[in-house]
């Protein structure tokens, strides 16, 4: 696969990339027809910018020659099948993992350059939403909230009090400040979880599934929240998830990945109308087409015929 550049980048959202018609291999398509304006910050050089990114596991390819932008001030979603590499990506971009091959850069910082010391620097700058919310269970919303801001910055306790309150404000939680995380919604534990990633005000935040698991109401709720985040703050987000309406909905950009590679990429609407079979299976939820429904491995004859001799 070709390499790109920002300005190949910026080709494909203006529509006058290379239309891939009913590929029956994952190929990148880059799709035309939408009217959704580019942010003004777009022009800037990308927040992350990942090139060349190759990563396995054992045998296992999770990427292969992946180049990825996320621009500033946007929401990018990064979708894909269940076991496609989604929080292998978010982990890379990261530095809890290092790339096999390729560069990724974060604000112009190369992070395979980073000693440990300069990669916990840089986390400090990105805030992440995981799938578990992973909310310190013998502390209060409040104390949760301020954990990162006491581990990391020498605010006055009045000072440290009025940025919890705020956080918790921004995410309609201020009420619940005194609250257990085991007495916390689903949805309610997400958004403390979220108040506390921004609680060092990143420049990212990167949401791992933010949608699993939630109530149509308290998903509402995030979406929006999401984008209002996005917006008030000046943050960047980069949103992995396989929920796609939900994601297109607020997502500036899309990245759809199967088997390694970007499959489709684009606005929501130029994604949507794209036609090759892999992105429709995807887009759709069609349970038969080029993603299988099996995992790969020997033959059920085959299987049978071993276990029976062994
Ligand atoms: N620690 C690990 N050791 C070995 N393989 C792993 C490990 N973590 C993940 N994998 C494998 O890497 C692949 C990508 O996993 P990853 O969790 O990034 O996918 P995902 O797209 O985020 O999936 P989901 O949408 O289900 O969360 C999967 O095949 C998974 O089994």
């Amino acid at each position: 696969m070709a390499r790109r550049d920002p300005a190949d980048v910026r080709s494909a959202r203006e529509g006058d990339g290379p239309k891939a018609q009913g590929t029956t291999a994952p190929g990148r398509a880059a799709t035309g027809g939408d009217s959704r304006a580019e942010p003004s910050s777009w022009a800037s050089a990308p927040l992350v910018r990942i090139r060349g990114l190759s990563y396995r596991r054992g045998s296992l390819v999770i990427f292969e020659d992946l180049d990825l932008d996320i621009q500033r001030g946007a929401v990018t979603a990064v979708m894909g099948p269940s076991g496609t590499g989604k929080t292998t990506l978010l982990k890379l971009i990261t530095g809890q993992l290092r790339p096999d091959a390729g560069s990724i850069e974060v604000d112009g910082l190369d992070i395979q350059r980073m000693d440990k010391a300069q990669l916990f620097k840089l986390r400090r700058r990105m805030g992440m939403l995981f799938q578990s919310n992973a909310l310190l269970t013998d502390l209060s919303v409040f104390d949760n909230v301020a954990y990162p801001l006491r581990e990391h910055t020498d605010l006055s306790p009045s000072m440290l009090r009025k940025v919890v309150l705020l956080k918790l404000e921004a995410v309609g939680l201020r009420g619940a400040r005194d609250v257990m995380p085991s007495a916390l919604s689903g949805g309610m534990a997400r958004r403390a979880a979220l108040a506390r990633a921004i609680a060092l005000d990143p420049m990212m935040i990167l949401y791992d599934e933010p949608f699993t698991g939630q109530d149509p109401i308290s998903m509402g709720m995030l979406i929006a929240l999401i984008r209002q985040l996005n917006d008030a703050a000046g943050l960047t987000s980069i949103v992995v998830s396989h929920d796609v309406r939900e994601t297109a909905s607020i997502a500036d950009y899309l990245y759809v990945i199967s088997q390694g590679r970007i499959i489709a990429e684009g606005t929501p609407a130029q994604v949507a109308a794209e036609d090759s079979e892999w992105v429709r299976q995807f887009m759709d939820g069609l349970p038969d087409g080029p993603v299988h429904f099996h995992y790969p491995g020997p033959s059920l004859a085959q299987d049978l015929r071993l276990r029976g001799a062994a």
